[in-house]
């Protein structure tokens, strides 16, 4: 139902005005590619891609567990939003939005790029208990890891495809200081020395500081991430679940030696796939005027 060409017609810059803004905000802040990405994963995992995670309010999905404190990237949505409506009002939805974004993204920071499905219609709900419990938390081992995603259509290997984003962005001290402290020589013992001198053992202590996912090319999309898991060096406990002598060992080891022809390819569909989930097209729901408000 979606379609690669859906605003060919009613808004044929579209793809143009988000991907300039995604440049600019890359350049002006790589981070910022990893934030856009995460965005669009977190939407569409939470009440399907719909813009669900864009709305304000306090009982909204932007207070829930996993985004408090976290989620980045709002002001630049609201700044594609508000040059698309000078273009063609009330035409490209918030939904939509993110999953461009997210594309540009991983290609300005050096990764595959794929066609874009388009058409998605923006919700009017926002749950922070549907995203308290159906966003993957970093505790989880393997086998709820991949139920966290089959329970969203996805499979066992989208989720370690998907799990490469990775390569790119940062984490919190609190979502992985027991990694440096509780899981015993789990973790790279040297790559935990240098990470303990930014995240203090004493819960509350330096809970905000962020380390790189990926500490050897964090601002490059490439497929470090993998190697890194072959390594010991996953940042999360969720990251070195895909390598940990499990189901996930044998594609982490493959994408870690392929690039192009294994990772990539495998990224793109399963990006595309994710950005299926729970759509809602044609004339349910609505083209958002502003992302953090239902019209
Ligand atoms: C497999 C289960 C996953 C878990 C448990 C997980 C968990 C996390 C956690 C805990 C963080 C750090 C947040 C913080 O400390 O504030 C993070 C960051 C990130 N995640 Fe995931 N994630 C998963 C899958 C994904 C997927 C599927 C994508 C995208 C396709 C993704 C993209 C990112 C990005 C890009 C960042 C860095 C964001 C930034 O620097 O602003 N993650 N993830
Ligand atoms: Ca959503
Ligand atoms: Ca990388």
């Amino acid at each position: 139902q979606l379609s690669t060409d859906f605003y060919d017609k009613t808004c044929p810059n579209a793809l143009g005005i988000i991907k300039g803004a995604v440049r600019a905000a890359v350049s002006n802040e790589s981070r910022m590619g990893a934030s856009l990405l995460r965005l669009h994963f977190h939407d569409c995992f939470v009440n399907g891609c719909d813009g669900s995670v864009l709305l304000d309010g306090d009982t909204g999905e932007k207070n829930a567990v996993p985004n408090k404190n976290s989620l980045r990237g709002f002001e630049v949505v609201d700044g594609i939003k508000a040059q698309l409506e000078d273009s063609c009002a009330v035409v490209v939805s918030c939904a939509d939005i993110l999953a461009v974004a997210a594309r540009d993204s991983v290609v300005a920071l050096g990764g595959p790029t794929w066609d874009v499905e388009l058409g998605r219609r923006d919700g009017s709900t926002s749950s922070q208990d549907a995203a308290n419990s159906d966003l993957p938390a970093p505790t989880l081992d393997l086998a709820d890891l991949i139920k966290a995603f089959t329970d969203k259509g996805l499979t066992a290997e989208d989720m370690v495809a998907l799990s490469g984003a990775h390569t790119i962005g940062q984490a919190r001290c609190v979502n992985f200081r027991d990694r440096l402290y509780s899981e015993n020589a789990s973790l790279d013992s040297t790559l935990a020395t240098s990470l303990q001198a930014k995240c203090p053992s004493t819960d509350g202590n330096g809970d905000d500081t962020t380390s790189p996912l990926d500490p050897s090319t964090s601002y490059v999309f490439d497929n470090f991430y993998y190697k890194n898991l072959l390594c010991n060096k996953g940042l999360l406990h969720s990251d070195q679940q895909l390598f940990n002598g499990g189901s996930a060992d044998a594609q982490t080891t493959g994408y870690a030696s392929r690039r192009g022809a294994g990772f990539f390819d495998d990224f793109r569909a399963a990006m595309v796939k994710m950005g299926g989930i729970g759509v809602v097209t044609g004339t349910s729901g609505e083209v958002r005027v502003n992302c953090r408000m239902t019209n």
